[in-house]
């Protein structure tokens, strides 16, 4: 199923990569080992800030490099213009993603900017942007996947991880459930439009899927196991993207759902929850398992329902309606022409997701 129609195809991946409890500790050390200068910008949220600033100033004053902390709220195009202005001025070495998806986001881009190398410190599992060459951007028409550098090193500390919300690490798992409509979506626009089909990085990306549905109920759970599953899991689905040159093995249809409601619901939920919900209606439609789907969301714990992900039923209709739209040039199951209201109603009714 391979189509070797890239004439040249070019893989980067990151070079280092440290999962474990109180690796934080190694990041001053590991930018040392890899010879990434002494000036170092971390970008990250508030509430991150708040609460870890501390571990990873530690690590750094330990290995003698310099730092600034530029404060993300979003990961707007604005907040990445403004991110890169206030980085600039500091002339970096190196930028340092510590926090959520919106973070490591904008701490790619910034560094892609300025032409220097980026270390991953994901503070959540929840998106597996955590290893990915793209940094996605909310404009004004939709998020865009600048393509950016992969990181060079990717520091999980999974006892951080393990403390943060178990909402966020549930979601992760719906980020990599997503990949099993991802990779039906992306055969279909193989096998219609002639698109570039990568088989390995497609097994990739459902190998990271099949690894969370088997520890479903660890998952659960939560804590350090949990932690590292879901981590190892995000890692590969990143490497995947790496491969393919493109997020086509992560993202379908059901990411198009979750960008539209992100660009109309007054209060979104996670990314990966709302691609998990994404996938169970996209599942249905490409006439797949997506009971099965809905019973692994349940039982790690990650919302089925609109009621569930605090999102109004209107939302979830207008969102099936316009998410061919999103990125036109991305062809899924949602085809040219999208879904007409009745069938969004009747596809989100169906699946349970409304009711
Ligand atoms: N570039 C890529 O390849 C990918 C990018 N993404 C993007 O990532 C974003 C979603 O990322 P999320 O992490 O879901 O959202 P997010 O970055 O908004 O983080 C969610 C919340 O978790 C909090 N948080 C993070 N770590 C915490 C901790 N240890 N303790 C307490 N709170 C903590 C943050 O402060 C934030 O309030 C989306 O914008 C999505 O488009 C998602 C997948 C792939
Ligand atoms: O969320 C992603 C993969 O999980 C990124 O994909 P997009 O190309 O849809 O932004
Ligand atoms: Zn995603």
């Amino acid at each position: 199923m391979s189509t070797l129609v890239q004439r040249r195809h070019e893989i980067e991946l990151p070079k280092r990569i440290l999962i474990g409890t109180d690796v934080v500790n190694e990041v001053g050390n590991t930018i040392r080992q890899l010879d990434l200068g002494s000036n170092a910008i971390i970008i990250t949220g508030p509430h991150v800030y708040q609460k870890y600033h501390n571990l990873l100033e530690e690590s750094l004053e330990r290995s003698k490099i310099e730092y600034n902390f530029v404060i993300v709220k979003s990961s707007t195009a604005d907040d990445a213009e403004h991110a890169l202005e206030e980085a600039r001025a500091y002339k970096p070495s190196v930028v340092i993603g510590f926090g959520g998806g919106k973070s490591i986001d904008i701490a790619k881009y910034v560094a892609f900017k300025l032409g220097v190398e980026m270390v991953s410190v994901p503070t959540a599992a929840s998106h597996d942007g955590i290893a990915s060459p793209f940094a996605s951007i909310k404009g004004v028409n939709g998020p865009v996947s600048m393509k950016v550098k992969p990181p060079i090193a990717i520091i999980a500390d999974t006892r951080i991880i393990a403390e943060a919300p178990s909402r966020l690490l549930r979601a992760g798992s719906g980020d990599l459930i997503a990949k099993l409509t991802a990779v039906r979506d992306w055969k279909l626009a193989h096998k219609l439009k002639g698109e570039y089909y990568g088989e390995y990085a497609a097994s990739l990306a459902l190998l990271s899927a099949r690894h969370v549905i088997r520890y479903a109920i660890t998952i659960r759970r939560g804590g350090i196991e949990a932690a590292h599953i879901v981590v190892e899991g995000l890692i590969s689905s990143g490497v995947a993207m790496c491969i393919a040159g493109s997020t086509r093995p992560a993202s379908g249809s059901e990411h198009l759902f979750s960008h539209a409601l992100d660009m109309i619901a007054p209060k979104p939920a996670l990314h990966g929850e709302q691609v998990a919900i994404g996938t169970i209606m996209m599942m249905y439609l490409h006439g797949g398992p997506w009971k099965r789907i809905r019973r692994i969301l349940r039982k790690i714990g990650l919302p089925t329902t609109a009621r569930e992900l605090g999102i109004k039923d209107e939302y979830i209709i207008k969102a099936l309606t316009i998410a061919h739209r999103v990125r036109p040039e991305r062809y899924t199951i949602l085809g040219e022409s999208g879904l007409t209201w009745e069938a969004a109603e009747r596809i989100a009714r169906i699946t349970g997701v409304i009711d």
